[in-house]
């Protein structure tokens, strides 16, 4: 299944070998069910920036430029505040940092709820404006006909159930679904849906165990996990969560690396650098030609 891809250290972007690297496509993705064990698991992260888009994209299946860029990028206590032009802005600038993912653009809040019209008109928006293959909405039965509308007129649509943050006035905060029979049945009702309107896969986040497994084998898409089970058929976290650069983050969190530590360790260095006038030293200095 997967390709070796190597990198070319001065621009950081993937180099397949032996031939150029092809993007993925949207069916490439919906035809990896794994059925909890067999099959190579879909790997999904957060990128809101070129800069984490080049670095992620030759390591990854899909970039998915996800609405938490309202509390990681801009210090929002939610993602409710978060705008369709925000989105369109850092879903432009992964398409520019990514030629092996697909991308895929989380519609905001208040984007896409009031009917199948309105979310088309901020889908084609955010199609025509990035270049990204795909949206991704949250919600379940109510937003099965959004998914089957947008899908029938040229829109993939990735579908989000489970721990939806966009409804956590709804939900009385980030709570973690399906441990009484009213979510965990809801969780199950949502995900057929969503499935059966024809989303490409769903995230399912936030969901005990039992109920996340339940779901994925409902389904005939791939689910993408987080925090939900490692049976899910992929897995996504927001990058800068696993990376140790966003300080309170959830229980479904494994920190693959410190950055913030090692950040801070080269700004304290600086900073002491040029109190003491070590920095600039002569290799970073102009002089006259001679
Ligand atoms: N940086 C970041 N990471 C995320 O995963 C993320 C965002 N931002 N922003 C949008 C949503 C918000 N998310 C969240 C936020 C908090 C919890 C949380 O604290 N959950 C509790 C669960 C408590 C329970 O019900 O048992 C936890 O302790 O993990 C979960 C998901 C997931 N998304
Ligand atoms: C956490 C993922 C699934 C998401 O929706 C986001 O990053 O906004
Ligand atoms: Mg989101």
């Amino acid at each position: 299944m997967s390709t070796t891809y190597t990198l070319d250290t001065k621009t950081d972007r993937a180099h397949p070998t032996p031939k150029p690297m092809k993007r993925l496509t949207v069916p490439a993705i919906r035809s990896r069910k794994t059925d909890g064990k067999t099959g190579e698991p879909l790997v999904m992260l957060t990128a809101y920036t070129v800069r984490a888009a080049q670095l992620l994209d030759p390591h990854c299946d899909m970039l998915l430029v996800g609405d938490s860029l309202g509390q990681v990028v801009y210090g929002l206590d939610s993602t409710i505040p978060v705008s369709l032009d925000m989105m369109i802005a850092h879903g432009a600038a992964v398409v520019r940092g990514s030629y092996h993912s697909v991308v895929i653009v989380d519609l905001p809040f208040g984007s896409y709820e009031e009917s199948p019209e309105h979310a088309i008109r901020s889908a084609t928006r955010v199609m025509k404006e990035t270049g990204a293959a795909a949206v991704k909405m949250e919600g379940g039965e109510a937003m099965a006909g959004t998914v089957a509308f947008l899908t029938a007129r040229g829109i993939p649509v990735m579908g989000h159930v489970g721990l939806t943050p966009q409804a956590v006035n709804i939900l009385g905060g980030h709570k973690v679904q399906g441990r009484d029979d009213a979510t965990a049945a809801k969780v199950i009702a949502d995900a057929k849906a969503i499935d059966q309107a024809g989303a490409f896969a769903i995230v399912i986040e936030g969901v005990i165990e039992p109920i996340a497994i339940e779901a994925t084998r409902a389904v005939s898409c791939p689910t993408i996990g987080i925090g939900g089970s490692a049976q899910c058929d992929g897995q996504v976290l927001v990058t800068e969560d696993m990376l140790g650069m966003f300080d309170r983050v959830p229980r479904f969190v494994k920190k693959f690396d410190d950055l913030a530590t090692n950040i801070s360790n080269a700004v304290e260095t600086y900073a002491a650098d040029v109190r003491s006038r070590s920095f600039p030293e002569e290799a970073q200095t102009y002089q006259p030609k001679k």
